[in-house]
């Protein structure tokens, strides 16, 4: 299908609460989306990358920039790429994952909006709903955390992963273990907040039977999950670490995790993302889908991947309302723990014009 325009649309979005995690504490989300026009129809993706290059070396004004100067020039001077040609029109161009996904994930939208195909069926879903987990911030203190936790069990949410950091890690896990049970599904999330030196303090939580800990150590610090897998019990599970199918394969034949996060936008898209899931599925590692705070347009996209029959641990798929008092599409809601995969072609769903409208803070057309 032919590109006739790009749009580049930043939006700010409020969240309804404070979000700390090891790196910092986010209270609004400012966010690109990426909205392509074809000859056929229109589609949407979203950019991932925070506001500042604190979870990785993207941030948001760095993202709208090389899409405007480089990404978005090559796809448009290829004419009619086909979605699975955007990452190979798009490999000159080092780096900026984030970036490169949301513009895929934007010409794949539209290309399956066109052919009257979803996210689901594009990506092979094999569930109809997913089961949710949510994403627990650090807090001020135990019984703050104790209540948030309550709150989000009665909600209905099957999984709780916890933020931790140096300081606030065993005693709150231990808090949450004995106020909530052993069947609780329970994980814990570092951000990379520590180092080989504090095995013996992550090996403190080995008695709380964690589902896993998420990237305990340094991104680049590959060799050292592999020794820390040797100093605790808990499974490891990395994130920032592995932006591509090769990284999770190297990780997994060094003995560097035992579980993956899996998020597009960390790995260049959609499409590199069922690579990673292949590749896990090939070698038994169970994976999960991350978040990074999205709008509906990228829940609706990651709901479709954790659909996918080797993403067997509830995900960070949490509802539109754990984070917005209003989303920019239909909001997503939990039903008895899981939200419904969308059906309908491309994502399902588009933003509602006069919300989008609304936190819209800059558009910009990059035409042909
Ligand atoms: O539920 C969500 O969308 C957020 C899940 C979550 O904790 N994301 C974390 C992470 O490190 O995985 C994050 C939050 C903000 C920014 C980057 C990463």
């Amino acid at each position: 299908m032919k590109l006739t325009d790009v749009e580049l649309r930043r939006i700010s979005m409020p969240l309804v609460a404070p979000f700390r995690t090891s790196f910092g504490t986010e209270t609004t989300r400012d966010i690109l989306l990426v909205r392509v026009i074809t000859e056929e129809a229109e589609g949407w993706g979203e950019c991932v990358a925070m506001t500042s290059p604190r979870y990785s070396s993207e941030y948001v004004d760095a993202a709208a920039d090389v899409l405007r100067r480089f990404l978005v020039p090559a796809v448009m001077a290829a004419g009619a790429p086909a979605a699975h040609s955007v990452a190979g029109i798009l490999a000159p161009f080092k780096g900026h994952h984030m970036a490169k996904a949301a513009l895929e994930m934007a010409v794949l939208d539209a290309e399956l909006r066109a052919e009257g195909r979803s996210f689901g069926r594009e990506l092979g879903a094999v569930r109809e709903r997913v089961p949710c987990g949510v994403s627990v911030g650090i807090m001020d203190s135990v019984p703050e955390l104790l209540e948030a936790v309550g709150g989000y069990l009665a909600e209905g949410y099957v999984r709780i992963k916890l933020k931790i950091e140096p300081g606030w890690d065993v005693e709150p896990v231990r808090a949450v273990r004995e106020r909530y049970g052993d069947d609780l599904l329970l994980q814990v999330d570092a951000n990379t907040a520590y180092t080989l030196g504090d095995a013996r303090q992550l090996a403190r939580l080995d008695p709380f039977d964690l589902l896993l800990i998420e990237q305990p150590l340094d991104e680049e610090d590959v060799l050292g999950h592999v020794e820390l897998a040797r100093q605790i019990r808990t499974p490891i599970c990395l994130d920032e670490s592995i932006t591509s199918a090769r990284d999770a394969a190297a990780a997994i034949r060094l003995g560097a995790c035992q579980v993956v996060n899996i998020k597009p936008g960390r790995v260049g898209g959609y499409l590199e993302a069922r690579r990673i899931h292949d590749v896990c599925v090939a070698h038994g590692v169970p994976v999960w889908c991350g978040g990074m705070l999205e709008t509906g347009l990228g829940r609706a996209a990651n709901v479709a991947l954790a659909a996918m029959p080797g993403f067997t641990l509830p995900g960070d798929t949490s509802a539109s309302g754990r984070y917005y008092a209003s989303d920019i599409t239909e909001p997503f809601v939990l039903d008895g723990g899981h939200l419904e995969v969308p059906t309908g072609p491309g994502l399902g769903l588009v933003p509602v014009p006069d919300r989008l409208a609304e936190v819209t803070t800059a558009t910009e057309r990059l035409a042909a």
